[in-house]
């Protein structure tokens, strides 16, 4: 950081931001030669118990302990870059006055993507809106851009109300300094109530009703609508043909920041609807798609520097955030090679004990830290501030785009609302418009993955991108999780398959990865294959049982020094995991529920996303992005909030699961038995703590089927099919096993 000197004394200037590196990199790094070591000897034993097989069912089972044991090493060991440099960083946006004035900041451009009116309620998406809309930012240099891939007048409508009520909104929340400007998040807090507050609560809950009304309906009431210019937007979708797969651009512009003022008579930001062209002979990328159409519409008409990608339910939780973000941006310390800034994702209404896990402090949290010491987090899709530039070419090879207009560093002149502007914009969002250009391969999201974030953060960092992990006291947004078990698992589905195109892709992180950026590869590679984590938990949750039901020792006994390796292993991981989520000021019981989260997963929707991955590869079947609900019936959410697992809707992933939960009680009472009948307990002890280690991860599970009654119990057919399915394992590997 620079100094500056003030008459004959030099004074410091004082600092935008400061990193620390945390206390405990060292640690991590003598732990992991050490731990290295462990799993060595443990290789060792397992290929040389494998040279020692005589029959072929030894064979296999020696294979399959030495295959998952390789597949946990790779995890563990991809881990690692997570471990080698974590660093803290800090902003003081209250330096900035010293840098930098408000009339010289950067304008900024947010994104907002929704895609689905009755899964993603448009009053959240407009509650996100105008929370971004509130930031103390000079208004002239905000815009704010919402794509809508549900192609619905709904959401249409919810933002034309809501660029009526944002007149109030704003001036509101700068007179009161509101720190809440997500309204619905406000007014449900023990706000400081007055006539004013009342006055814009009863406008908030009149626009709430005339919009649920509207989606309840499921078309825009005649009465509601007001103006001509009104009518003719809405009478797109009335001339019939209007599908959401099928439909021409849309464009509207709701407000304009030189034009509209709010009731105090300031400017108000822009706001701008978007829902791009649509066909069904033309592929639309899902996201990533929906966000370059916004860069490119965005370009025609405000081209900021910066870009903020938001997801619809992720609103803001503090007006400041940009202000921390140009702490780093117009530091000149920073380096022109700064892609983006990621913020982590936080959840609001997360129950307790987070029983499903749903807040992914390590995906979001810890290993982001550790990314940040080295080149950077990965993107996580929303709360991301980018540079506009890095979209185009990597830092020192920049890439021009097809047509001059959309240059991340042209100047816009004219009103957004003028003709030529509006042309140029519909051309762009056409869904032809990509053909035969680098959009999604080289320029702006990367196409090819359900998992675009990771995708493209992944790209930009191999280009030699930087990028920066800014994680506030405040939490900058907030978002919404999951909240039924089978949602969950879909989401994580997705992620699997999405993951594993990265894996298998030209591109992948092991190979490509690896050789552009090292360490930071390895972390890439870490998440590419996640979804292999099923192997080693499907083979622990399932073999050392069968071979305890058939009274079969596959372990070192406890005498052996092998169990002492075991044991290490297990508790060495175990114990910096537990260490790492208490020292980010995790719970305990938030991390028990973590780590029986990642055996669900393990077992559940990382098979059926390795599965259909496969499907897909074979052309057999084709998927697509399926859009997480963040609607919630009353009692789904009572449950949720009770803690009781949510089996309600029957899944067939729910099958491997439930059939691994019977599996082990059994074979741990078959254990039981032998041990006090006075059979060989030392070689059976490790199966035995495996079994009883997962029968007490599996509680939920045995509860869900036999003491529930409520909605949420574990499905009888899921019951039924699950038992079967233990019961053949049991009965053809006894057969194996004589
Ligand atoms: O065709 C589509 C599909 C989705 N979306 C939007 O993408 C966002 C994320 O969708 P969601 O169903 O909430 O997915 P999640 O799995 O909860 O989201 C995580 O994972 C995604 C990648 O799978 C990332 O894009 C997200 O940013 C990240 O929060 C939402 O705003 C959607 O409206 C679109 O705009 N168009
Ligand atoms: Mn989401």
């Amino acid at each position: 950081m620079g100094g500056r000197s003030t008459g004959s004394f030099a004074v410091q200037t004082p600092p935008l931001h400061t990193t620390e590196l945390l206390r405990r990199t060292a640690f991590n790094r003598v732990f992991a030669a050490v731990y290295t070591s462990a799993i060595f000897s443990l290789l060792y034993h397992h290929i040389r118990t494998l040279v020692h097989c005589k029959t072929i069912v030894s064979f296999s089972l020696s294979f399959s302990l030495l295959l998952s044991d390789v597949i946990l090493a790779f995890m563990w060991a991809t881990a690692q870059s997570f471990r080698m440099r974590p660093v803290h960083r800090k902003e003081y946006p209250e330096n900035l006055e010293n840098f930098i004035k408000p009339s010289d900041f950067p304008a900024l451009d947010v994104f907002v993507c929704t895609a689905d009116p009755y899964k993603e309620p448009p009053m959240d998406v407009v509650n996100t809106s105008l929370s971004v809309m509130a930031y103390d930012y000079p208004t002239e240099k905000l815009s704010v851009y919402v794509s809508d891939d549900g192609g619905s007048a709904l959401t249409l409508f919810a933002f034309m109300e809501a660029a009526k009520f944002a007149r109030h909104w704003l001036p509101f929340c700068r007179k009161k300094n509101v720190m809440e400007r997500n309204p619905d998040a406000y007014f449900s807090t023990n706000y400081a109530s007055c006539p004013e507050s009342e006055k814009i609560k009863m406008m908030y809950e009149s626009m709430k009703v005339r919009v649920e009304h509207a989606v309840d309906k499921g078309k825009v009431s005649e009465e509601y609508i007001a103006t001509d210019q009104e009518r003719e937007a809405f009478n797109k979708w009335a001339a019939g043909n209007f599908t959401r797969q099928d439909h021409p651009t849309v464009i509207q512009v709701l407000l304009e920041n030189s034009k509209n003022r709010d009731i105090s008579g300031q400017f108000m930001p822009n706001l701008i609807y978007v829902s791009r062209e649509k066909s069904k002979t033309s592929p639309h990328h899902f996201k990533a798609g929906a966000l370059n159409v916004l860069l490119r519409i965005s370009a025609t008409m405000t081209n900021a520097p910066l870009v903020l990608t938001l997801d619809c339910d992720m609103n803001s939780n503090d007006p400041q955030t940009p202000l921390r973000v140009l702490c780093y941006v117009t530091d000149p310390a920073t380096g022109s090679d700064l892609a983006f800034l990621q913020f982590p994702q936080r959840f609001r209404g997360l129950n307790k004990t987070d029983i499903y896990a749903s807040e992914f402090k390590r995906l979001f949290l810890i290993n982001s830290l550790g990314f940040d010491g080295i080149k950077g987090p990965n993107y996580v899709g929303t709360g991301t501030f980018f540079s506009r530039r890095s979209f185009f070419g990597s830092p020192t090879n920049p890439l021009s785009p097809e047509i001059p207009q959309l240059h991340p560093n042209r100047v816009v002149h004219e009103p957004i609302n003028s003709p030529s502007i509006l042309s140029l914009a519909h051309h762009v969002a056409g869904c032809d418009y990509e053909h035969q250009t680098n959009w999604g391969s080289e320029m702006g999201f990367r196409y090819g993955s359900l998992v675009e974030d990771y995708n493209t953060g992944f790209r930009l960092h191999c280009e030699g991108w930087r990028s920066i992990f800014c994680n506030p006291d405040r939490p900058a947004f907030y978002g919404d999780a999951p909240v039924t078990l089978v949602d969950m698992l879909n989401q994580n589905k997705r992620w699997a398959i999405g993951l594993l195109e990265v894996a298998f892709s030209r591109c992948s992180p092991l190979i490509f990865g690896i050789k552009s950026m090292g360490v930071m590869g390895l972390g890439y590679a870490h998440y590419a294959f996640w979804p292999i984590w099923s192997i080693p938990t499907m083979v622990y949750a399932f073999l050392p049982q069968l071979a305890l039901l058939s009274g079969l020792s596959i372990f070192p006994k406890v005498s052996e020094p092998w169990f002492l390796i075991y044991s290490f292993l297990f508790l060495g991981a175990y114990g910096q995991d537990l260490s790492d989520f208490i020292l980010e000021g995790g719970t305990f019981r938030k991390w028990w529920n973590d780590q029986r989260m990642w055996m669900i997963r393990g077992s559940s929707c990382f098979i059926f996303g390795f599965l259909e991955y496969l499907l897909q590869s074979l052309g057999i079947s084709a998927f697509g992005f399926n859009v997480t609900s963040k609607v919630v019936d009353d009692e789904q959410s009572k449950r949720y909030d009770q803690e009781i697992f949510d089996f309600g809707v029957p899944s067939p992933m729910f099958v491997p699961l439930t059939a691994a939960a019977i599996l082990n009680l059994f074979s741990f009472f078959r254990g039981f038995l032998q041990m006090i009948g006075g059979g060989d307990k030392e070689g059976i002890f490790l199966q035995m703590l495996i079994s009883g280690f997962i029968m007490v991860n599996c509680w939920p599970i045995y509860e869900a089927i036999v003491l529930r009654s409520d909605k949420g119990k574990m499905p009888a057919k899921v019951t039924v099919i699950a038992t079967f399915l233990a019961w053949t394992l049991y009965a053809a590997t006894s057969l194996i096993f004589q």
